[in-house]
């Protein structure tokens, strides 16, 4: 069943269009986390599903029912921010029970609710204390099981844990997967900035730049096939390495010049028409590995080490302007500044995008 669907969502403050009419569709129970970089759109589309931004056009539906002019008390959400907006003057379990108490649920089932979700968030032995008396992430805890006091169909995080220390963020994303988990019926949609809440949360993944959607998929889909060269760079930490490339033959393989001169031949098809266009080569830093052989893709000289301990980064300058090409290689390389190193990868792993940063493979 539909959880969510979006039909040519737009939105304009004044003269200005900040969405440009979003498609989309969220199965009921489904985990979808929207990225992007700063400014995209991703908080404005949150806010009008949950109804406290105005739709300029296009159409959305809850659970099937169509809820432009429907108020936010009355869709069917919950919303968690990133400042949990907990009331100060109330302990953890009125926090929680406001909302039903507004409702005029009845008390017994307030209690049941209540205890139901701070049982589920570890929060029964904070029930009696002031939000002043916890630590953050009990805190967001508390946000996120007022939300589930309310017996949300869709629940909306708008960057929950960018408040959080990194220990916490850890512990408490994982909460939120569990709870995802035992609220398997409930669609959950989720904002974030951080590359691995996104990877680890999501059943798909909304990729989005200025107001429109690049690409949604599954996580490792993006990973290993994105669609465009946007979403090649901005899935994946380091990014993707691109390089300038030229296409010198074309068919059930490609050839290509790199810059720097190396010519490399590719498993992926591509039509004659293509013929000595430009493109751009992609490899991921930590596909890449060092070789001895001539069977190489680029060789460059390290000119940063940054030893990690899981991981080395090589940093090759000069082969791409202004751009260090990365490479992550696994615990302690033997590598040092200044040493010319060639780079190997395995043929599956590279990518190939046209002119309009469209990739080859899609
Ligand atoms: N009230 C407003 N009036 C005019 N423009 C606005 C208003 N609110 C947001 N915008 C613009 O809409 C665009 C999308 O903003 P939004 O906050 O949704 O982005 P975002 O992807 O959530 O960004 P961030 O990751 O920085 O939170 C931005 O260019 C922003 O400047």
């Amino acid at each position: 069943m539909t959880g969510l669907l979006l039909k040519n969502i737009r939105k304009s403050y004044g003269a200005v269009d900040v969405i440009h009419g979003i498609n989309l569709e969220i199965k009921e129970g489904e985990f979808v986390v929207f990225v992007g970089p700063s400014g995209c759109g991703k908080s404005t589309l949150l806010r009008m599903i949950a109804g406290l931004e105005e739709i300029t056009g296009g159409d959305m539906f809850i659970a099937g029912e169509r809820v432009n002019d429907v108020p936010p008390s009355k869709r069917g959400i919950a919303m968690v921010f990133q400042s949990y907006a907990l009331y100060p003057h109330m302990t953890v379990y009125d926090n929680m029970a406001f909302g039903m108490r507004i409702a005029r649920e009845s008390k017994e089932e307030i209690d049941r609710r209540v205890r139901a979700a701070a049982d589920m968030l570890q929060l029964t032995p904070y029930l009696d204390r002031l939000p002043k008396a916890l630590s953050g992430g009990q805190r967001q805890r508390v946000a996120i099981g007022r939300a589930i006091c309310r017996n949300p169909k869709v629940f909306l995080f708008d960057e929950p844990l960018s408040n959080l220390d990194a220990a916490l963020r850890v512990a408490t994303r994982i909460e939120i997967a569990k709870l995802s988990e035992q609220m398997s019926d409930t669609t959950m949609i989720y904002v974030t900035h951080d590359q691995v809440e996104a990877m680890t949360l999501a059943d798909r993944i909304v990729v989005l730049s200025a107001g429109h959607i690049e690409q949604v998929g599954a996580p490792l889909e993006l990973y290993e096939r994105p669609a465009n060269l946007f979403v090649a760079r901005f899935i994946g930490s380091p990014a993707m390495n691109v390089i300038p490339a030229a296409i010198t033959a074309t068919g059930q393989q490609t050839a290509v010049t790199l810059a720097g001169g190396k010519s490399v031949t590719l498993d992926i098809p591509t039509n004659a028409s293509e013929n000595g266009k430009t493109a751009s080569f992609g490899v991921r830093p930590e596909d890449l590995q060092v070789t001895g052989t001539d069977d190489f893709l680029f060789e460059g000289t390290v000119s940063i080490v940054e030893a990690l301990g899981e991981v080395t980064l090589l940093y090759i300058e000069g082969l791409v302007e202004n751009e260090p090409i990365i490479a992550k290689m696994p615990g302690i390389a033997q590598v040092g500044r200044g040493d010319k190193v060639r780079f190997t990868a395995d043929k599956a792993k590279l990518h190939l995008f046209d002119t309009r940063g469209q990739s080859y493979r899609a």
